[in-house]
Parts: structure tokens; C-alpha cells; sequence
């Protein structure tokens, strides 16, 4: 027999629980979903517009820095051709005046100075390098032939000499012009030095002018891709930088991504140095937006998430409480309880169509119990009844058995069973029984003169007076045909035995019978003491004494003891 379900409140409990759960779980794993979808496209996009405008800044920071060198180029080449340097010796204080305003105007210059075209410095602001050999340098040959510049460079010994001790302070620029007279002959070479700091702090005072470049860091990159600025890390390379014109997003050696942006900056008219400027963003700093955006989703999914965890759990209530109703009034039924009530109102069609099933089911259930228990109970009542009506029958028998159909007496069957049981409790006693034998005498002729149904009332009548001549506690029994005994229990002596045989044989002689007149008895009488006399014998005696009786002349009574002495 398998088990009852458990309908108890702790299961509706938790099946309300676990439609909770389920109900804002789902809503959560939905809403995040949506929302991480959401936001990953969203920081996608934004990558991609802020990329753009980092090139976009990268390009413009190209261009001023483009700018800004070629008006240093432009500088020292108009310088190579004022009249003071066309005209005057190159060693001349004039010379070195021009060249002290030209610097004095630009503090990007650090040091502007003239050489003749063997190579001599004659003429230098400060007037530390004056009467250097300066044939080594880039700058004098590429001077002789025309206006040059060189890339960026350090420089520890020019430094020194001018005092300049900060590291970002040793990068130089070399800038130089041919020097030439009216007829065009070279003289010498101007040459200048330029603050590769103050050139390139372009491209950040760019960067820093646009409000969207929060943490943003500018660089600029030699043609080979080692780093020109800032110079904390020199000759860093950037690694996998997008090509020029181009943006990505970047892992730096610590692992961080960033997003870069790389534009080339423009040739001037007389250099193109293959410079790139290239700017990049923290992605995290890009992408803030997004992720706060996404913050938001996260906590506002949450809150929706419980608002419909609420809601589920009013729905799971609605839908359980008439499930649970229904089910304690089942087990009501179950139980035999006379209380259960089935929910009135469901909330749903099919809820109510389920109650209304169970609720028919359960009383034809129920109307087929009672119908059972009727049927059982009245079934109950037939066996009682045939119960009884054997017992009556069977105690019917067991009379019949024992009784003689003619008279009502006892038989010799009950006579003998008697008669044992007596003996049995005269040797507890010590109280003795008398024993009768009775045959009425020439009854043939009674049946012979009057018919034998006459006999039968003759031997009927004789029955009574047998009964109403002893006492309650004695018995007297038909043995067959018209001979009849008596039992007398617990005597004093076989001298009262012998007076009731007579009382009986005197009631017998003294009554008239209606249709047969007068009739006698003949008795033998016998004493049982159930030890030396037992029953048995006793009533052999009292036959054998009744014979003696018959003898006699009949209508007489004779003991025992009395017959055989005769
Ligand atoms: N009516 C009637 N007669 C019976 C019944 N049983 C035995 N008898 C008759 O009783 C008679 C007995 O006769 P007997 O044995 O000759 O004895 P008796 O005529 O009584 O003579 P004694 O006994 O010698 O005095 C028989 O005629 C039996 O038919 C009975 O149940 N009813």
C-alpha cells in the first residue's frame, strides 16, 4: 500500500517557496541576461565612439604638433637670412644680438648659434660653445646644403653645458639653415636647439584642452615605434599599437586595456620625421558609462526580480490555498471525519472543475460506504438471526434427544446420562439413589379394549402423575413402550425410595382415567450407593424386582433386597 501524500501546511509551504524562487529566478537570470547583453553591446559602442573621438584628438594633437615644428623650421630659416647674418662677419656682436632676440622671443630655443663652413662655431648665445668644432654634427653638414632637421635627440654634453640638469631637459631638437651672402655662397650654417619638451607638450596641452579625455595619456612615437614622449620610459615600445589612422583596444604589460588611438603627424615643408601621435584611454574610464549604466540594471533587475518574487508568491498563495482546502477534505474523508469542506471559490475554471470532480467522486464514495455498511449491517442481522434460530433448533434437537416424543419425559438416553452424573456426585456425598422401575400393568389389554391412541393418553396421563408424585429434583423417564424409571438423588435410605414407589403406585391405582377407567402400576425398587452398588446394577435389580413385582400379582411395589429374598 503505498503512502499517504503529505499535505501538511510545512509542504504547501515550501511549494509556495519554490514557485517564489523559481518565479525570480527566472525574472533575474532574464533581466540579467537582457541586461549583460544590453550592456555589452552598449560598452561595445561606446569603445567605438570614444575610440573615434581619441583619433579624432590624436589627429588634431598631430596636426599642432605638425604645426608647431614646421614654425620653428620656418624661424630659423627666415633667421639665416636677415640682413645681419648676410652682411655682417658671423662672429660680430651684431650677428650674436640677432641671435640673443631670436631666442629671447622663443623660449623653446636653447641655444641658437652660427658656424662658418669649415665648421668653427663663431657665434653662440650663452657663449659657452663659442669656437666649437661642430663638423661632427648632423646638423653642420645637412646646414651646408639646406635647411634641415633633425629628429629628436639627447644630448648629456650640451646639457651640461648649459646648465640643464632635468632629464626631460637633455632632448633636443636640431634645427639648422645654410647662411648664405647676396650671392648666394654658403657662409656657414645657423643652427638651433630646440626643447623636444616644449615641441611635443603640444599634443597634451591638446589632449588636456577636451573635456572627454579624462586620463587620457598622449605619446608620441619615433618612426620605429620607440617612445619619444613622455620620456620617462625612452625607448619604450608600445605594444601591438594600431596602425596610423587607426584605433584599438590594447592589453599594457600589467595586463590593463586601454583604448589607443594613432595618428601620423603630418610632414612639414622641410622634414617628414614619421612621427605618430598616439593617445590612449583606460577602457574602464571609456566605458564608465556603461558599466554605471549597467550597475543600474543590475539593482533595478534586482528590485523587479523581488517585485515579482512578491507577486509569485500572492499567486502561488491564490492557487495553493484552494489546493490545500481540497486536500485536507480529502484526508477529512479519508479519516472519516463528518468536517470536511470542499473550497467554494477556486479562482479558476479548472480548479473548480477539479473540486466539483473530487467532490462527486467523494460522495458517491461516501454513498457507497453507507450503502455498504447497510448492506453489511443487515447482513450482520440474518446471521444473528440464523444464529439464533440454529441454537433454537440445535437446543430443539438436543431436547428431542433427550426426550421421549409421546410424553414428554425424559428417554433413556437422558435417563442413563442422569443417572451417571447422580452416581458421580453420591460417592463425593455419600447420599445414595433410588432407582424405580415401573410397567403398567396389562396395558395390551387397555390397547386391545380401548385402541391404541387411548393407550397413548393412558401412558400420557400416567406421565403426569409420575411428575407430580416426586420432587423437582428427582427424574422420571419413559424407558419404552409402557414401561417408565425413576431417578431419585441423594436419598437418606432405600426405605424412602420404597415409599415413593409407593406414593406413585397409590396415585396411579386412585386415578380414573377418562376413557380407560382404573389402571395399576407395577414397581420395582433398587438402591444405588455408587460404590459397592453402582447404577448399573442397581437398575438391574430394580428390573428384576419389578418381575418379581409382576409375580406378585401386579399393583404392588418390591425392593430389591425384598425380591431376592423372596
Ligand atoms: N398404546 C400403546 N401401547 C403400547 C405402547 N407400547 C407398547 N404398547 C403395548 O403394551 C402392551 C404390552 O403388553 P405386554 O408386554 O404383553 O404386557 P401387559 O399386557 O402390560 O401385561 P403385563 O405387563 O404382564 O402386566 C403391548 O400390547 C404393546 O402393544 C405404546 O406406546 N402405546
Amino acid at each position: 500500500m503505498s503512502a499517504a501524500p503529505d499535505v501538511s501546511p510545512r509542504a504547501w509551504g515550501s511549494f509556495r517557496v519554490r514557485l517564489t524562487l523559481w518565479a525570480a529566478g527566472l525574472a533575474l537570470c532574464t533581466l540579467l541576461g537582457v541586461g549583460l547583453y544590453a550592456a555589452r553591446q552598449a560598452t561595445q559602442q561606446r569603445a567605438e565612439f570614444v575610440g573615434q573621438q581619441l583619433l579624432s584628438s590624436a589627429r588634431s594633437a598631430a596636426f599642432q604638433l605638425a604645426v608647431r615644428l614646421q614654425e620653428r623650421e620656418k624661424e630659423v630659416e627666415i633667421l639665416s637670412r636677415v640682413p645681419s647674418l648676410v652682411e655682417s662677419r658671423l662672429n660680430s656682436p651684431r650677428v650674436l644680438r640677432s641671435l640673443q632676440l631670436r631666442k629671447e622671443i622663443n623660449d623653446e630655443y636653447v641655444w641658437i648659434g652660427v658656424a662658418d663652413a669649415s665648421g668653427r662655431l663663431l657665434n653662440a648665445t650663452g657663449g659657452r660653445l663659442d669656437g666649437a668644432d661642430v663638423r661632427q654634427r648632423p646638423w653642420f653638414a645637412a646646414g651646408l646644403r639646406g635647411p634641415y632637421t633633425g629628429d629628436v635627440h639627447d644630448d648629456a654634453q650640451l646639457a651640461r653645458r648649459l646648465a640643464h640638469e632635468a632629464s626631460d631637459s637633455l632632448h633636443f631638437i636640431d634645427l639648422a639653415a645654410p647662411v648664405r651672402d647676396h650671392d648666394g655662397e654658403v657662409r656657414g650654417v645657423l643652427a638651433a636647439h630646440v626643447r623636444w619638451q616644449r615641441i611635443a607638450r603640444t599634443v597634451t596641452d591638446a589632449v588636456r584642452g577636451d573635456p572627454a579625455a579624462l586620463r587620457t595619456e598622449a605619446m608620441i612615437l619615433a618612426r620605429d615605434g620607440t617612445l619619444l614622449f613622455p620620456l620617462h620610459a625612452p625607448g619604450m615600445r608600445l605594444p601591438e599599437a594600431p596602425g596610423p589612422g587607426r584605433f584599438g583596444v590594447q592589453n599594457d604589460a600589467d595586463g590593463r586595456a586601454y583604448l589607443v588611438a594613432r595618428a601620423a603627424v603630418p610632414a612639414t615643408a622641410q622634414s617628414d620625421l614619421g612621427w605618430s601621435v598616439v593617445l590612449r584611454q583606460p577602457l574602464e574610464v571609456a566605458t564608465a558609462p556603461i558599466s554605471a549604466l549597467r550597475d543600474r540594471l543590475f539593482i533595478v533587475g534586482l528590485v523587479a526580480s523581488l517585485l515579482v518574487a512578491a507577486l509569485a508568491y500572492v499567486l502561488a498563495v491564490r492557487l495553493s490555498r484552494p489546493l490545500e482546502q481540497l486536500a485536507a477534505a480529502v484526508v477529512a474523508v479519508r479519516e472519516g471525519r463528518s468536517s470536511a469542506a470542499f473550497p467554494q471559490r477556486c479562482g479558476s475554471p479548472e480548479l473548480e472543475a477539479m473540486t466539483e470532480s473530487v467532490r462527486a467522486m467523494t460522495e458517491s464514495l461516501l454513498d457507497r460506504e453507507a450503502r455498504l455498511e447497510q448492506a453489511n449491517a443487515q447482513l450482520e442481522q440474518t446471521v444473528d438471526d440464523r444464529t439464533r434460530q440454529l441454537s433454537a433448533a440445535n437446543a430443539e434437537l438436543a431436547r428431542l434427544a433427550s426426550q421421549d416424543a409421546l410424553t414428554g419425559l425424559a428417554n433413556r438416553r437422558a435417563f442413563e446420562q442422569r443417572a451417571a452424573d447422580e452416581e458421580a456426585r453420591a460417592r463425593r456425598t455419600g447420599r445414595g439413589i433410588g432407582l424405580l422401575m415401573l410397567d403398567v400393568d396389562l396395558f395390551k389389554s387397555v390397547n386391545d379394549r380401548f385402541g391404541h391412541s387411548v393407550g397413548d393418553r393412558v401412558l400420557q396421563e400416567i406421565s403426569r402423575l409420575l411428575e407430580a408424585s416426586i420432587r423437582e429434583t428427582d427424574l422420571a423417564a419413559r424407558l419404552g413402550g409402557e414401561e417408565f424409571a425413576v431417578l431419585l438423588p441423594e436419598l437418606a435410605g432405600p426405605a424412602e425410595a420404597a415409599l415413593v414407589a409407593e406414593k406413585i403406585r397409590l396415585a396411579v391405582q386412585g386415578h380414573g382415567f377418562a376413557e380407560a377407567g382404573h389402571v395399576t402400576l407395577s414397581i420395582g425398587v433398587a438402591w444405588a450407593d455408587g460404590h459397592a452398588t453402582p447404577v448399573v446394577v442397581a437398575l438391574q435389580r430394580a428390573d428384576e424386582a419389578l418381575y418379581a413385582a409382576k409375580r406378585r400379582g401386579r399393583n404392588c411395589c418390591v425392593s430389591a433386597d425384598d425380591s431376592l429374598a423372596g
